[in-house]
């Protein structure tokens, strides 16, 4: 059986095409919907990140307010950056791109953010929230891979969904959305992870009927471990050197692609898969706060 794509990059141009409309209905209002981004450093990928994530603002019509530090600047400083923007209210949400130079107490400056700006889901405040069910912002990697599943119509009630991975920014608050009481959810989760012994993640993945893959390595997940017909969702972005292409470099998830589509019933590709979506997230939760202002 060759698998279905799930195509996040079309679920992405769909969803943006109703943001945008809804950009607009805010801007008739009076409000223009603000994302403050700060980079501090020059890694290429994060630059890369936040360069798609400001476009993707501007075409359907967010301002965003780019900050870019060198990555000398001091704790201090950075946090007085993140409190100018918590006061300006045509900020709507701040994205402090991650990772943060060593120096810099990663936790500190999330916890500085925020909760009514905190677009990324990232704050203790937010992921709370989450976990009680509460209404908040969803961290925009798990909060796409849910709207994969929905729009690619696949049932996760009752489903064995195994999670690889537990970081808090995809394998921990993914596993959480999927066993709320809500749609899509009411799953059975079980979170694998690096002490995961080896037999034992095969019991799991054998079983499972959703597989979501977010642990960082190449090839985490391979045919010979899964059911015929299992969905897949592929997390991982990995840059492998290739002399032929442009870039120099080609992208690859953490699942074995080639391989499993043969078998899966469904299965995101890399790219296009979950990476557009976590943009589209972040543009939503940042017109959601927009239109969270009106209310107020
Ligand atoms: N505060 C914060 N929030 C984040 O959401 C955040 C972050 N820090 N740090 C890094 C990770 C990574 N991340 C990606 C976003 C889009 C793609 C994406 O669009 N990927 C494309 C390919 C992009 C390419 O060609 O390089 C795709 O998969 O099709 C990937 C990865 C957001 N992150």
């Amino acid at each position: 059986m060759a698998a279905e794509l799930m195509d996040g990059k079309l679920l992405a141009q769909e969803m943006k095409e109703e943001l945008k409309a809804q950009v607009e209905e805010l801007k008739s209002k009076g409000i223009t919907p603000g994302l403050g981004v700060i980079l501090v450093g020059d890694n290429p990928a994060s630059k890369s990140y936040v360069t798609s994530k400001e476009k993707a603002c501007e075409r359907i019509g967010i301002f965003s307010d780019d900050t870019r530090l060198p990555d000398t600047i001091t704790e201090e400083e950075l946090l007085s950056h993140v409190d100018r923007m918590n006061r300006d209210d045509k900020i709507h949400g701040i994205l402090v791109q991650l990772p943060l130079p060593k120096h810099i107490d990663e936790d500190k400056i999330i916890n500085a953010i925020s909760p009514d700006k905190d677009v990324d889901g990232f704050h203790p405040v937010s992921v709370g929230r989450m976990v009680l069910g509460q209404e908040t912002f969803l961290p925009c990697t798990p909060h796409g891979c849910l709207k994969l599943l929905e729009r690619y119509d696949v049932e996760t009630e009752g489903a064995e969904v195994v999670v690889i991975g537990r970081s808090n920014i995809v394998g921990k608050p993914v596993a959480n959305l999927l066993m709320r009481k809500d749609k899509p959810g009411n799953s059975t989760v079980t979170v694998c992870h690096t002490r995961t012994k080896k037999e034992d993640l095969l019991t799991h993945t054998k079983k499972a009927d959703i597989i979501i893959v977010a642990s960082g390595f190449p090839n985490t997940l391979t045919a010979d471990m899964v059911k015929d017909g299992v969905v897949v969702i592929d997390v991982g972005i990995n840059r492998v050197e290739d002399a032929s292409r442009e870039r120099g470099y080609r992208l690859i998830g953490d699942a074995d692609f080639d391989s499993l589509k043969e078998k899966c019933s469904k299965i995101t590709p890399v790219p296009g898969g979950v990476g557009p979506m976590t943009i589209t997230m972040l543009l939503f939760n940042t017109v959601q706060s927009a239109r969270n202002r009106l209310s107020k």
